[in-house]
This record gives C-alpha cells, sequence and structure tokens, in this order.
C-alpha cells in the first residue's frame, strides 16, 4: 500500500476532477473521484495509524462550491447549497474528513478555499481561457474568444498564497476548518475586461458569448469571509487582483510570443488543450 511505503507525516488531498462543468457531463466518475476517493484516503490513513501508532496530519481541498447558491459572503458558518455534482462531492468529502476528526481523534482539516488561480491554472478554467485568448489575440494568432456566462461572480486569489495557508493549517496545535478568500470578488466580464486591457485591447472586440459553455445550474456569485481564518492562522493574501491578472497576462503573451516565433519559422505547433469547456 502507498501510504505504508511513504510513511508521511501529512498528506493534501487536492485530487479530483476538478472541472464544475465536466462533471456535469461525467457525474459518477467525478463522485467516485472527489466523493469517495476521500473516503478512501482517510480510511488508508486510519488504518496505518491504528497499525503503527504513528501520527499522520490530513489536509481535504475543500471548495467554495460547496456554497453554490448561498448568499454573499460566504464564510465558515454559512449553509451548504451545492451546484453541481462536483460540488455535492466536495460536500459529501467536506463531512467524511469531520467525521473522521471527530470519531477517531484524526488530526484533519477542511480548507474551505475560493478560486485560486495563476499561469499554471487549466487552459479550460476561465482565467486562464482568458488570458491564453489574450496573448495569442495580441500576436495574432486568434480571432475571437467564446464564453459562457459573462456575470458569474468569482472571489479569485492567487495560488501560490492559498498553498501556504493550506501548509500552515497543518501546523497547528488542534485541527479545525479553515476557509481562505481575498474577500473581494469580480465578474468574469470584468477579468476579461482588465486582461485585454493589459495588452491595449478592449475585450468587447473580440469576446463573444456561446450557450455551449453555460451550466445547468450556474454559482452566480462567491465572495469569501476568511475573517475568522485570517485571526486563527495570521494568515492574509499577498497578491491582489491587479497583480493576478498581470501576471497571468504577462506569461501567456510570452507563449504566444514563442509561438508565433514557432510558426514564423515554419514549425508546426500542437497547442494542449486550450479551452472547450
Ligand atoms: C473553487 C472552484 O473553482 C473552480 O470552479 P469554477 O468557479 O467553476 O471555475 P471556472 O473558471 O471554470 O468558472 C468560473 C466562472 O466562469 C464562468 N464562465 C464563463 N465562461 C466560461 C468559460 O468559457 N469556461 C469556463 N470554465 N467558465 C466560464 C463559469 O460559468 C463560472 O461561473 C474550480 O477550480 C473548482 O474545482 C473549484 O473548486
Amino acid at each position: 500500500m502507498l501510504v505504508e511505503r511513504i510513511q508521511p507525516d501529512e498528506v493534501y488531498n487536492l485530487g479530483a476532477q476538478s472541472h464544475v462543468k465536466v462533471s456535469y457531463d461525467q457525474p459518477e466518475y467525478t463522485a467516485d473521484i472527489v466523493g469517495l476517493g476521500t473516503l478512501r484516503l482517510l480510511e488508508a490513513i486510519r488504518d496505518y495509524m491504528d497499525r503503527t501508532g504513528k501520527q499522520v496530519r490530513f489536509y481535504q481541498a475543500s471548495s467554495s462550491e460547496m456554497f453554490g447558491a448561498a448568499k454573499p459572503p460566504q464564510g465558515l458558518h454559512t449553509p451548504f447549497h451545492p451546484r453541481s455534482p462536483y460540488a455535492v462531492a466536495k460536500v459529501y468529502s467536506y463531512w467524511q474528513t469531520v467525521n473522521h476528526r471527530e470519531a477517531f481523534d484524526m488530526y484533519a482539516c477542511n480548507g474551505i478555499l475560493f478560486n485560486h488561480e495563476s499561469p499554471r491554472r487549466g487552459e479550460t478554467f476561465v482565467t486562464r481561457k482568458i488570458t491564453r485568448a489574450v496573448g495569442r489575440i495580441k500576436m495574432d494568432l486568434q480571432d475571437k474568444l467564446f464564453l459562457g456566462n459573462l456575470d458569474a461572480k468569482r472571489d479569485w486569489g492567487h495560488a501560490r498564497d492559498y498553498v501556504e495557508a493550506m501548509w500552515m493549517m497543518l501546523q497547528q496545535d488542534t485541527p479545525r476548518d479553515y476557509c481562505i478568500a481575498t474577500g473581494e470578488a469580480y465578474s468574469v466580464r470584468e477579468f476579461a475586461e482588465k486582461a485585454f486591457s493589459q495588452v491595449g485591447l478592449n475585450y468587447e472586440d473580440y469576446v463573444q458569448v456561446d450557450p455551449r459553455y453555460f451550466r445547468p445550474a450556474e454559482v452566480d456569485y462567491l465572495l469569501g469571509d476568511a475573517s475568522e481564518t485570517n485571526a486563527v492562522l495570521g494568515w492574509t493574501p499577498r497578491t491582489s487582483f491587479d497583480q493576478l491578472v498581470t501576471e497571468m497576462v504577462e506569461h501567456d503573451l510570452e507563449l504566444a510570443r514563442q509561438e508565433k516565433t514557432l510558426l514564423d519559422a515554419g514549425h508546426q505547433v500542437a497547442l494542449k488543450g486550450i479551452g472547450n469547456t
């Protein structure tokens, strides 16, 4: 067994089919990985601790998607109202984690993280889909960007800051749950506006709404209240929304420059996973 071989001190369960729209196309697979996957890990760790007497700390990547339709701002005391198979499975894992902590005295924490982005974000998530398109449009490699609901609002932070918070959660004396957010929300439209204007373009000239990207049930407005977490952990985000957008646009502009250089030199360029979800 893997836990036996690795003998971990800390386990971070970040494994998932993490795309909300895809979870509607693949609900059973999503429930298996995102829901039962957590239970399998918790049980493997419990069994390992029972047999060896060792202590293992467990982090569960809970998600602001669990709040779904709940009114903003959402925090540790907001009741969940999930709006997708992904979010429902995350709620299941949230409670499995709480229950293992209460029933078996495990050091297990839920980090309820609001959206966290970076240049490493998968290209089918909206922020990266936008910044990839901004770079490619600027370099004349693409004409249009097709998006879904431009009015959805998200509390977007930088993944680098959020990963630090995850680690801090497992360094405390007692286990509990936390909420990580910036406390600021922007719409998809505002993200696009800022990203395009970064390279001197107007998003309205390039963005087209395509209903293909609408979700059967949308999460309209996520805005995190991390005040309790900030007080306990002494954590605050370091990267502003403007800095996040700038970093992602600069990264993807450079990627587009490289693509253009290769194309101009007669090479074929295979594009990895440019967004169609
Ligand atoms: C915290 C949470 O964060 C992420 O989930 P998400 O918020 O669904 O992320 P997203 O970037 O796919 O969508 C954000 C919003 O943007 C809207 N939107 C418009 N047009 C497009 C569009 O064309 N593509 C996509 N993907 N979204 C679009 C879309 O309808 C939604 O309202 C995951 O990491 C998840 O694993 C997680 O846990």
